[in-house]
């Protein structure tokens, strides 16, 4: 019991220091992974950075270009667009807004149609030819590459689209570019943003204070922004999205890259890093957000290894210490019990020595004294014992005592107590009895066999014995009294003529 409860403390120790381990071992690893989300964080930023910088320079190229002679026939911009459009490939189209009174409608009209032909007129941002009425009219004059969704788009009011109003009005209040909220791009529907700005607002001083006539604006995609060649590590994710745009996907997220799925336990036991930053300034606030659910992955295989080695010699060294603890602690009570046995039996017969026998008889009399019964005490002195000595040796007589007490043994119950108290004398606790009879008649037995020859080596001996009965409480209630009255009752019986004592070879 007492062995088990130590290798189950050992147990307990081993998974707690394991499991300390563990986790130093583990905040190493998160550290250096915290190290690289940091490094990976550095890098998008500065890349993405250097992209919308490229679009703004882009934009601000193309109002210079525009500005120059915005009344050159669209189709004769063709070429230099064309080759900003291949340089670029993260824009996808590049377009030109003239600002269009209510009342000048008709002269645009007439504009777009010598430039596209009898078809093209103004219309409203989803095609209609019913317009609303408005102070003016924002149309897209131009959209480069000429393909068949941008030739469509070219006479309709940029007004009437939500986001592209928001980011007129804001171009327009502000006299600087503008990026409009997360919108679906045309072919395909990718989602993206347009930049755009005015043309006149700037070049032209006369002009300074009044409303910009044109705008120029790129469409970019959203994962054009991002660099292709990122390498996420398992578990992390970016997200990019316009300011003003709600967090949650789909709308708010332009961009959303992640890596594998964590689990609930990792999900559970690993920190998730996170971070977020606004990028692009005023004109193209975006905000790059980084995050990373850290799990089994980032503890390395030789984290693993270092873990396992020092979960092994943990293992090893408190179980050994187990093991030692519990042996010495075996001896340790093994040495305790031979010496409680020496200090309370006697050497030669193995029975209780006079102190324990005191021992058991007080603890005898106070348990009896709560039940109301009765105890029995015999004390029996052998007969003719000293001839055994004189005439076969000490040896003999030894024997003949270790002989004796084997034969008491067997005729006394389990629970009644013997001990040797002197050379020849002997002691009996009898417990619980009910009538004198009862230890008349174990006397009677004890007689009988102790009288029984004794065969030692070619030696047969014959030895009497004289027994004196006391009881508890009758005849005292004191030790001492009942062993001097169960003393003086063996006298009286050794000094009557019938008893019985000789040695016979
Ligand atoms: N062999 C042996 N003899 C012992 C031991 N202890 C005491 N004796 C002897 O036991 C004897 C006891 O003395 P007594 O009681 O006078 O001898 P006895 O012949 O039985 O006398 P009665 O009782 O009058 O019959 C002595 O001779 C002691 O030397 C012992 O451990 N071993």
């Amino acid at each position: 019991m007492h062995a088990r409860l130590v290798y189950a403390g050992c147990l307990v120790l081993w998974l707690i220091l394991s499991a300390l381990a563990a986790l130093s071992i583990a905040s190493r690893s998160l550290l250096g992974a915290e190290q690289q989300f940091n490094s990976q964080l550095q890098q998008l930023t500065e890349q993405l950075k250097q992209r919308l910088l490229a679009n703004e320079t882009i934009l601000d190229s193309y109002a210079t270009f525009s500005s120059i002679d915005h009344r050159t026939e669209h189709r004769q911009k063709h070429p230099f667009v064309a080759q900003l459009l291949r340089r670029y490939p993260q824009i996808t189209t590049l377009a030109h807004i003239e600002r269009v009174p209510a009342g000048q409608v008709a002269g645009y009209d007439r504009a777009l149609q010598r430039d596209y032909g009898a078809a093209y007129r103004l219309r409203g941002f989803a095609g209609s030819v019913r317009l609303p009425e408005q102070d003016a009219y924002f149309p897209l004059m131009y959209a480069e590459p000429q393909s068949q969704a941008n030739l469509r788009l070219v006479g309709r009011d940029a007004w009437q689209q939500p986001r592209l109003r928001e980011a007129l009005q804001d171009c327009i209040n502000s006299g600087r570019a503008t990026l409009s909220r997360q919108l679906r791009l045309q072919p395909q529907g990718d989602p993206g943003y347009v930049l755009l700005r005015g043309v006149d607002d700037r070049l032209d001083d006369q002009l300074i204070g009044l409303l910009p006539q044109h705008f120029v604006m790129l469409f970019v995609r959203a994962d054009s922004l991002l660099p292709t060649d990122i390498a996420l590590q398992p578990g992390m994710e970016v997200s990019l999205h316009h300011r003003d745009d709600p967090l949650r996907p789909p709308e708010g997220q332009a961009l959303h890259l992640g890596g594998a799925h964590p689990s609930a336990l990792e999900k559970l036991l690993f920190p998730r890093l996170e971070t977020s930053q606004l990028l692009g300034g005023g004109s193209q606030p975006l905000r790059l957000t980084l995050s990373w659910q850290q799990g089994w992955a980032q503890i390395g295989l030789f984290e693993w290894t270092v873990w396992m080695l020092l979960s092994l010699l943990l293992g090893l060294g408190i179980g050994l210490a187990g093991f030692s603890f519990v042996r010495s602690s075996d001896s340790r009570r093994q040495r305790e019990s031979q010496l409680f046995h020496l200090a309370n039996h006697d050497r030669l017969t193995g029975l209780a020595n006079r102190n324990l026998f005191y021992d058991r008889l007080q603890h005898a009399i106070s348990r009896i004294d709560r039940s109301g019964k009765r105890l029995g005490l015999l004390f029996l002195d052998l007969d003719r014992f000293k001839p055994v000595n004189d005439t076969y040796g000490h040896m003999v007589g030894d024997r003949v005592l270790q002989l004796i007490a084997a034969r008491i043994r067997d005729v006394i119950r389990n629970e009644d107590t013997v001990a040797r108290i002197g050379g020849d004398e002997f002691v009996i606790l009898m417990e619980d009895i009910e009538s004198n009879r009862e230890a008349d008649k174990v006397a009677a037995r004890l007689k009988q066999a102790i009288q029984m020859p004794y065969q030692i080596d070619q030696h047969r001996v014959l030895v009497g014995v004289s027994i004196g009965i006391a009881y508890y409480p009758e005849d005292g209630l004191l030790i001492d009294e009942l062993l001097a009255v169960a003393d003086r009752k063996m006298y009286g019986n050794k000094q009557s003529p019938n008893r019985h004592s000789e040695t016979v070879d």
